[in-house]
């Protein structure tokens, strides 16, 4: 983890365009995976699944004796803690849901909105170095509450070519019962396009690696996306009165997801800097996924000393990180100051963990920069937006001169005429001629 300060950073950030040569090797990994699948369909799942799993697989589908070998296999408090997790989520969720909406006006107009949930959705829950059964709770929870019908789930098997079974007891819980054993970017290529097992979905959401978020990315268009949410972020800014322990703890959680996840502090002063360092060292012996967190640590970590809060912002803004959470004297007096996070989170009891498992926001949230445009999974990701347009012949009547002009001025005299033609045969029979 190095210490550095913010123009150093600053220049740094400047300096360094993402590898080109790193992207020209992911772009074409994820395409020839993505041909692959369009032309071989089922055989390329399963050859992939073998190639970078390591798995031999027959078939893709969970079967419903696999579902209850997985209720057999977790833990009562598992259950209790999924189900209030649930209800937190859902709590929040219920609070973002969208109404269709008309306004009426003069001479019998009628114009609206009608909001109509997706009809097929399928959620990529991320499996390689960890399993995710809170990912199956962020993700399907908002489309249920969205009114979505068919909701499918693809992720990758474990070694012994199952899923995971916290995972099929958390999507048990949503009430999901297909689940594909398909990982990577051959899974978001499969919901795309379809094979002979899985059906081509309406929208792909759901965080993952690299090659996920990649495919996701070239898939975009052909079908509907979420975002790029790639690997996990947090960003830290901590003053004087952030106990280091509680900043170090915080930056390892994110760390541990994947050598690629990014652990960032911002302070303001070297002292608090160094102890954070300290900290760190400390407790990162004590942790099981050292590997990784060293990993990331080492190619992602930094520690930066602004010159003051209003630096700090300043540095945060230009990051927009996925996770962003204050930890200094009246956090809240600063969320103004924030233009580009995922998610916020408050003061030195609101770690991030909270908002991944529990408290009820979704963990779903745009990674590397795309907090600047994109918004965290949420219940209007699951609906799209219809208009209604009602004129009675006297409001069209009323209009008809304002319309044709702008369509004669445009050149086009069929749109002018489709308008015109009511006003000149204003009670056309319906009879055929
Ligand atoms: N942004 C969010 O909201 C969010 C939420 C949860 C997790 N995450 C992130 O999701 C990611 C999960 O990553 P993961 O790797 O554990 O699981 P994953 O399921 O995303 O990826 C595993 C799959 O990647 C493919 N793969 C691995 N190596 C490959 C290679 N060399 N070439 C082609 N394909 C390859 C394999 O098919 C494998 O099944 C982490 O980065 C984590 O930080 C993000
Ligand atoms: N921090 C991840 C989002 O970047 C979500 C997660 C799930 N489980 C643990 N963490
Ligand atoms: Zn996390």
């Amino acid at each position: 983890m190095r210490i550095l300060t913010s123009g150093e950073f600053i220049n740094e950030t400047k300096d360094s365009s993402p590898s080109e040569s790193n992207d020209i090797k992911l772009d074409s990994t994820v395409l020839e995976v993505i041909k692959h699948v369009r032309k071989e369909k089922d055989a390329a799942l399963m050859q992939y699944t073998e190639q970078f799993d390591d798995v031999k697989l027959t078939n893709l589908l969970v079967s419903e004796a696999e579902f209850r070998e997985a209720r057999e296999l977790v833990e009562e408090d598992f259950i209790t803690a999924l189900t209030q997790a649930t209800e937190n989520i859902k709590e929040f969720h219920l609070a973002q849901k969208e109404q269709s909406w008309f306004m009426e006006k003069e001479n019998g107009v009628l114009l609206g909105q009608k909001v109509t949930p997706l009809e097929k959705v399928g959620v990529y829950i991320p499996g390689g170095k960890a399993a995710y059964p809170s990912s199956v709770l962020m993700d399907v929870i908002p489309a249920r509450v969205a009114g979505v019908n068919k909701i499918v789930i693809t992720t990758p098997p474990q070694s012994n070519g199952k899923i995971n079974p916290y995972v099929l007891v958390a999507a048990e819980e949503v009430g999901v019962d297909t689940i594909y054993k398909v990982g990577g970017a051959q899974a978001i290529a499969a919901l795309a396009y379809g094979t002979e097992t899985i059906k081509k979905v309406d929208k792909i959401v759901g965080p993952g690696n690299a090659f996920v978020a990649r495919a996701k990315k070239w898939v975009y268009g052909d079908v509907a996306i979420d975002m790029i949410a790639g690997p996990s972020e947090i960003c830290v800014v901590a003053d004087e009165t952030a106990p280091p322990s509680y900043v170090a703890a915080d930056l390892l959680s994110q760390a541990e997801h994947d050598e690629s996840a990014s652990a960032i502090c911002v302070t303001t002063t070297k002292e608090i800097a160094k102890n954070i360092k300290n900290e760190i060292e400390r407790q990162m012996e004590k942790l099981e996924r050292k590997d990784i967190i060293k990993k990331s640590l080492e190619q992602n970590g930094s520690i930066i000393i602004a010159n003051n809060l209003l630096d700090a912002f300043d540095i945060v803004n230009e990051i927009a990180p996925e996770h962003l959470q204050l930890m200094i004297q009246n956090p809240t007096d600063y969320i103004s100051s924030v233009k580009h996070a995922g998610a916020i989170f408050l003061g030195n009891y609101s770690p991030e963990p909270l908002g991944d498992y529990f408290a009820g926001p979704n963990h779903t949230l745009p990674t590397n920069g795309t907090a600047r445009f994109a918004s965290p999974l949420g219940v209007y990701d699951f609906v799209k937006r219809s208009s209604i347009i009602r004129y009675s012949q006297d409001a069209l009547l009323l209009a008809t001169d304002q319309i044709t002009k702008i369509a004669r001025t445009e050149g086009l005299t069929a749109h002018a005429n489709s308008i015109k033609i009511r006003k000149d045969y204003p009670h056309a029979s319906c009879e055929n001629k």
